[in-house]
């Protein structure tokens, strides 16, 4: 699958989402025609293709882009990458961090390359348990490192604006491969991962 930076707009989808909204907006009780709203059904039709752009895009394909042999084994850590994806069930934003690491055998990614998975996976349908495994694959099978180790912690708005209703409540999901399953190079992963930037 081709890579694009480019924002992903289908016109023939964009067309169709815009007859969904408009009806939407009738549902809900709402007037599509009042001035404030006319142009509202396209702006949410695309930006809900923007939302959900990890469907175009391939993580792999990303990581092989920049890809560069080195001899490194070191643990190498992206930390505090900031996330927004939607819940599945709700269709509502869950956003947060995630902390990658990941040790080389031989091949390393550009940094920057981590964070764009994250944004492959997160933006899409998801659930946050699904978002940190593919993460996790993705890089696993794309640098066959000697560990990878995903850390995600996110509020899910479905729990503060609706349902239960719980503004504080933090879900964190982690997932771990490799060296990271041994409880010494995970402990310090999490001991880095703790620690603050000033
Ligand atoms: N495991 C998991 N659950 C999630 C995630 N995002 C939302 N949920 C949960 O998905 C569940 C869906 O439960 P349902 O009972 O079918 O839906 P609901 O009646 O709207 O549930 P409430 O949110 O409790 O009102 C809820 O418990 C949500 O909190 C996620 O990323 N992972
Ligand atoms: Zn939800």
């Amino acid at each position: 699958m081709a890579y694009s930076k480019k924002e992903h707009y289908d016109e023939h989808t964009t067309e169709k989402l815009i007859k969904h909204y408009h009806g939407v907006l009738e549902h809900l009780g709402e007037d599509p025609e009042r001035e404030g709203l006319l142009k509202t059904p396209e702006r949410v039709a695309k930006a809900m293709q923007f939302l959900t752009q990890g469907y175009h895009l391939d993580a792999r394909s990303i990581i092989h882009s920049a890809r560069f042999k080195e001899e490194v084994n070191e643990m190498i850590i992206v930390k505090d990458i900031e996330l927004y994806s939607m819940c599945e069930h709700h269709m509502l934003p869950f956003f947060g961090k995630a902390h990658i690491a990941y040790i080389p055998n031989g091949w390393i990614t550009g940094l920057s390359k981590l964070a764009r998975v994250v944004d492959v996976y997160s933006r899409r349908l998801q659930v946050q348990e699904r978002l940190t495994t593919q993460i996790l694959e993705a890089i696993k099978e794309s640098l066959n490192p000697l560990g990878v180790a995903v850390v995600i912690e996110a509020k899910h708005l479905c729990m503060m604006m609706r349902g239960v209703q719980k503004q504080n409540s933090v879900t964190t999901t982690s997932a771990f491969d490799g060296e990271f399953m041994k409880n010494p190079t995970r402990s310090e992963f999490l001991k880095l991962i703790s620690t603050k930037l000033d």
